[in-house]
């Protein structure tokens, strides 16, 4: 096939191509029709874009597949069976993603759908990448101030942190200004996807089943679930004053920020729902919390942080050992704890003024969720941490703490019987 054909795949280009199909072509058309008049799109040129487009990531997918099958999530039911997606055919599947767990975002996608009693369908090519063959960038003309714009909106937002130059001129160049007024329904729970948003101003609600879930300012983004799964939006959004958004269709969304959003999901999720304080959290919540993660490394006896340093990270331990020093009254580095994967420190926490005798009397839950409490506070760290061997750690920068676990009180409320006694402790 020659480029040209692939990005026009049903472009005619003289009347004696051997491989042209009229009737699969008719075929086409009338599935679109179809489509169109049952779903009866608002935007009709994004959902005929997103038809075709399926339908070329699944050709391109066989091909991919050596001819093998389809390599298509069939569309289901996740109710019809126990709740597990089903694959028409895995080795159709592109094999890192396979190997990488993507059903398994799938189904956390799905479960969480499925937790809040929704009925929906994943539709062939979620999760697979558009490639870069077939994306036609868009360009939609800006003034540099609407450039200026966008760079604040998006500067703060991590779905954005590690794109290239050039992935972030694609960015811009194709986002579209929404302004919408206080009232105004920008997403409707059940519809089909067709832009992801980030927020420049205003403040939008987002709404599941009618009871809200969360809230949008400056430089918050939603609505990328119904792009990376092609599944129904997930939410109703509704602007709860006059808002300025900023519109990144879909294609664009998958060619630029799919990946990297999906893949840093599903490296975390596990190991998320394994730490005690995001145990409790809703799947979403904690695709949040790993949308803002960034990993960090430290080598054998590298510091971490330092006692009495003003600090500003949260740490989670992925993998190693982190020894916790305290400077005694006669200036010597007394070990007073260690911790391993899945714990987790930063801020100063009550127990690191504590002795290593009043440590092992608390229980371990205990010290867990003193820390937790302490970590809302803003007061210099109270022990030295370093690298006990090779050290690696996912951070949270401390406003992103606030913002995604601000209402961590509420997550220990889930927690924790022992709340109020917890809490007590922790502001004697
Ligand atoms: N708890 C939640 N579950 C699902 N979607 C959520 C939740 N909270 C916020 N959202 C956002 O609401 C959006 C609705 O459209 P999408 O499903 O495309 O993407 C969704 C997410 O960006």
């Amino acid at each position: 096939m020659s480029h040209d054909q692939d990005i026009h795949p049903f472009a005619v280009h003289n009347t004696d191509h051997q491989d042209f199909n009229l009737s699969e072509y008719q075929g086409l058309l009338n599935e679109l029709n179809q489509q169109v008049r049952q779903q009866q799109p608002k935007d009709l040129l994004q959902f005929c874009s997103q038809f075709f487009l399926k339908k070329l990531e699944m050709e391109r997918a066989q091909h991919r597949g050596s001819g093998s099958g389809s390599g298509t999530y069939s569309a289901f039911s996740p109710f019809g069976n126990q709740g597990e997606p089903m694959y028409e055919d895995q080795e159709g599947l592109d094999k890192d993603e396979a190997r990488d767990g993507v059903s398994d975002l799938q189904k956390m996608h799905l479960a969480s759908l499925a937790g809040r009693g929704r009925r929906t369908s994943v539709s062939a090519e979620s999760l697979q990448p558009t490639s870069t063959h077939d994306f036609v960038k868009t360009v939609i003309p800006k003034t540099d101030e609407q450039r200026e714009r966008i760079r604040a909106a998006i500067g703060n937002n991590f779905l954005f942190k590690n794109l290239d130059e050039e992935q972030y001129i694609d960015v811009v160049n194709a986002m579209v200004e929404k302004l919408v007024v206080s009232g105004t329904k920008v997403i409707e729970q059940g519809g089909v996807g067709d832009y992801f948003y980030i927020v420049e101003s205003g403040t939008l609600d987002c709404l599941i089943n009618g009871s809200k879930v969360t809230e949008y300012t400056a430089g918050g983004s939603f609505g990328e679930l119904a792009l990376m799964y092609n599944a129904p939006r997930a939410a109703t959004i509704v602007a709860t004053s006059d808002s300025v958004l900023w519109a990144l269709d879909r294609v664009a969304f998958r060619m630029i920020l799919m990946e990297n959003t999906a893949r840093k999901r599903r490296m975390y999720d596990s190991f998320l729902a394994e730490v005690p304080i995001f145990k409790s959290l809703e799947p979403y919540e904690r695709h949040k919390i790993a949308d803002a993660l960034e990993p960090i490394q430290f080598d054998d006896g590298q510091v971490v942080i330092k006692e009495n340093d003003v600090g500003e990270n949260f740490y989670l331990i992925e993998q190693g050992n982190a020894v916790f020093y305290k400077t005694a009254p006669d200036g010597a580095q007394q070990e007073v704890n260690r911790l391993s994967k899945g714990d987790y420190f930063g801020g100063k926490s009550r127990w690191m003024d504590t002795t290593l005798g009043d440590l092992l009397l608390m229980s371990l839950f205990t010290v867990s969720h003193l820390l937790e409490l302490a970590l809302l506070n803003d007061r210099p760290r109270a022990a030295t941490v370093v690298a006990d061997g090779r050290l690696k750690c996912v951070t949270l920068g401390k406003k992103a703490f606030t913002r995604l676990l601000g209402p961590v009180m509420d997550i220990l409320q889930r927690n924790s019987e022992n709340y109020h006694a917890i809490l007590k402790q922790a502001n004697q």
